[in-house]
């Protein structure tokens, strides 16, 4: 068995290997084609463009008038007004007409007296080549348009065209295979959603690096799937190197698994060059040379596939085409929580940032390599270098963005406990207010109170009941924002109950069923609202900790409780009805509680947390919450005294 296993090569940090790719290839340049200016855009130029036509190429009246010598024109006044005889001392012309020989200033139409046919006045002078765009006051035929190396744009399009250039030498678009493998992968166009079964997965990974490929200037076809087979991949790979590709990107079988075959194929057609690079996602990445190209093993996860194509790929394939590497924006931010990372990897870590009163706060989003959404969700990623053991709050990393920085600014941070109108209240703010963003993070409720603490967020969800009083979050608001001015504003009325599987099996009616019926419950994380009422009732029933299975394993979100029940890893966990219903669960109501919005004072009359508060009583917000289930909108928009 240990045979059939991949064993890493050194892992190298990311600059080595990136110098170990560079040097490799630095004669790879692709080669040079003729192509019309047309279809030139974003190409970079082989050889220099040198105008062939002059622009204008001719002198030209540049407004709608009369063509004169200026001479003729030289003592006119208002006083003694000048006769011009059209076709004969002045000449008729619109803008952009040749000038009449003879002539060398245009008399604009607005400053002309036609007095009849044969006669005009003018009351005042023009000097030489005035209104006149003269030979080759643009483009002169023989001059340098742009040097080898130039990145043909829009602009230069234009400007290759009027001097005359129609065609242009440049670097050849690099071509690309992308080989997905993988026997558990499906093909979207070839399966319906019905018919997949446990363990497979939709095939995604070549068309995000095809659209990244075309980013960088490649060309890139993608080759029907392969399944985890040494044989038919080696053959794959193969042919595309011998053929017209200059590059092949092998997706999967990266790593060290007993079908990850990506590596031996790489050894026994070539040389691999780097297995493994001390980053975070991404580390089993491929290099290697077989036959003088160059073939990648990109890592399967997706969000490990993006890094190792931005890391090496990307950048290789700029080079092959001489095009400038990306330039891009980053900006120092303050965490909303400090950061733990590992020492001896660079880690890429995704991020939400808004702007809070002038400053960028991030908060760092789930890990996982595995999750597309941690860089859909992204506005930044953070790389923490691998010398470096987490960032605390007092640091200011800087982050890349991946969204313009206008964006970020004109973006809501809510944080604190996950409610699903949340996202809904996004898109019906989205629907009505072009350009807001909202950005929730979900750190239970607990955790919402302290961003506002800290200045991290604009406004906190939360649901903390006290249980001496049965209020929600005033009791709280006082205690933890004891000096900090804030508005309480009602957003929903929930239900929370416990999420069990569909029938509800176990039959559960109560909390006390947990425990004679011995089941295994799945918790939330503490600090949560739900947690805290969780508690609460077990105390209500004269119940401890000790009592409930399961108590110390928790979730972050109603989902995950929901996800945790429907995989059977749990018999039961509470959460919000609209979690059971997405998952076609079953709810058992307990309680129905208030979520509430927590608004620092030096926010509430902000345009955009107005635009928040009046879409939340609208009755389009409403109806969109009603129909999840499990809500009362009955206070929504109510402010609660504190
Ligand atoms: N024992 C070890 N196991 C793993 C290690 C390790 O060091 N030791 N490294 C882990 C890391 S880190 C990564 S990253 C992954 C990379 O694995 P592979 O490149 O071998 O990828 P697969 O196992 O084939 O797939 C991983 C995952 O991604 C899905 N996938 C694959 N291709 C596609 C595609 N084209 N479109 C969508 N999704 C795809 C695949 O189904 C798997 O779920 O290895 C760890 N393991
Ligand atoms: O490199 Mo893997 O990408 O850490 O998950």
């Amino acid at each position: 068995m240990t045979s059939k296993r991949n064993v890493y090569l050194d892992t190298q940090p990311i600059e080595t290997a990136r110098q170990i790719l560079m040097d490799r290839f630095k004669d790879r340049v692709t080669d040079v084609e003729t192509i019309d200016v047309t279809a030139a855009q974003g190409r970079v130029l082989a050889s220099p463009a040198i105008a062939k036509l002059s622009s204008p190429n001719f002198h030209a009246a540049a407004m709608d008038g009369m063509a004169v010598d200026a001479k003729q024109t030289f003592g006119a006044s208002e006083d003694a007004p000048k006769v011009l005889v059209p076709e004969e001392t002045g000449f008729w012309v619109n803008t952009g007409h040749a000038m009449p020989p003879g002539t060398n200033a245009v008399i604009m139409i607005e400053h002309i007296n036609i007095i009849d046919e044969t006669t005009v006045e003018i009351e005042a002078p023009v000097f030489p080549w005035q209104h006149v765009r003269k030979m080759g006051e643009d483009i002169v035929a023989t001059k340098l348009l742009f040097p080898r190396g130039h990145q043909i744009n829009a602009y230069a399009m234009g400007a290759l065209l009027s001097g005359g250039v129609f065609q242009v030498n440049v670097y050849k678009n690099p071509r690309v295979l992308i080989i997905p493998t993988g026997s558990e992968l499906v093909q979207w166009h070839e399966t319906s959603l019905e018919q997949m079964v446990p363990g497979q997965v939709i095939e995604s990974n070549s068309t995000v690096l095809k659209a990244l490929c075309r980013d960088n200037g490649a060309v890139a076809d993608r080759h029907p799937m392969l399944k985890d087979d040494l044989e038919t991949i080696t053959n794959a790979v193969d042919q595309a190197v011998k053929g017209e590709y200059d590059m092949v990107c092998i997706i999967g079988g990266s790593s060290a698994g007993s079908e990850d075959f990506a590596r031996p194929v790489m050894a026994s057609l070539g040389r691999v060059m780097v297995h493994g690079v001390t980053m975070m996602p991404g580390k089993p990445v491929l290099m290697g040379d077989i036959s003088g190209k160059p073939v990648f093993g990109i890592p399967g996860y997706p969000v490990s596939a993006i890094v190792a194509f931005e890391q090496f790929v990307g950048p290789l394939l700029r080079f092959m085409q001489k095009l400038a590497p990306v330039e891009d924006r980053f900006e120092p931010v303050a965490l909303a929580r400090k950061i733990a990372s590992k020492l001896g990897q660079d880690e890429f870590l995704r991020v939400k940032i808004g702007s809070v009163d002038g400053r960028l706060i991030a908060s760092q989003l789930p890990r996982g390599s595995g999750s597309i959404t941690t860089l859909t969700e992204a506005d930044g990623i953070i790389q923490i270098p691998r010398d470096v053991e987490g960032i605390s709050e007092t640091e200011t990393p800087t982050a890349r963005l991946l969204k313009p920085l206008s964006a970020i600014e004109n973006t809501l941070v809510i944080t604190g406990s996950h409610d699903n109108t949340l996202d809904l209240l996004a898109d019906q703010m989205r629907r009505d207010h072009d350009g807001i963003n909202i950005s929730s993070s979900h750190v239970g409720s607990m955790g919402g109170l302290m961003a506002i603490r800290n200045n991290a967020c604009h406004l906190a969800g939360a649901h903390l009941l006290d249980p001496e009083d049965g209020s929600y979050n005033v009791s709280y608001i006082k205690k933890y924002l004891p000096n900090m001015p804030v508005r309480l504003v009602n957003l929903v009325m929930r239900q929370q109950g416990f999420i069990v599987p569909k029938g509800n099996p176990e039959n559960i009616g109560s909390i006390k069923d947990l425990k004679n019926k011995k089941l295994r419950f799945i918790n939330r994380q503490a600090g949560s609202g739900t947690r805290i009422l969780f508690d609460y009732k077990l105390l209500d029933a004269g119940l401890t900790p000790a009592d409930i299975i399961g108590y110390d394993n928790d979730e972050y979100t109603h989902m995950s409780v929901a996800v945790a029940v429907l995989s059977g890893r749990a018999d039961a966990g509470l959460g919000i009805m609209a979690a059971a219903r997405a998952l076609d669960l079953d709810f058992v109501p307990i309680v129905t509680e208030s979520y509430d919005l927590v608004i620092p004072e030096r926010f509430f009359n902000t345009p955009n947390v107005q635009i928040l508060l009046e879409t939340i009583v609208g009755d389009a917000f409403k109806q969109r919450v009603q129909a999840l289930g499990g809500y009362g909108v009955e206070r929504t928009g109510q402010e609660i005294q504190i």
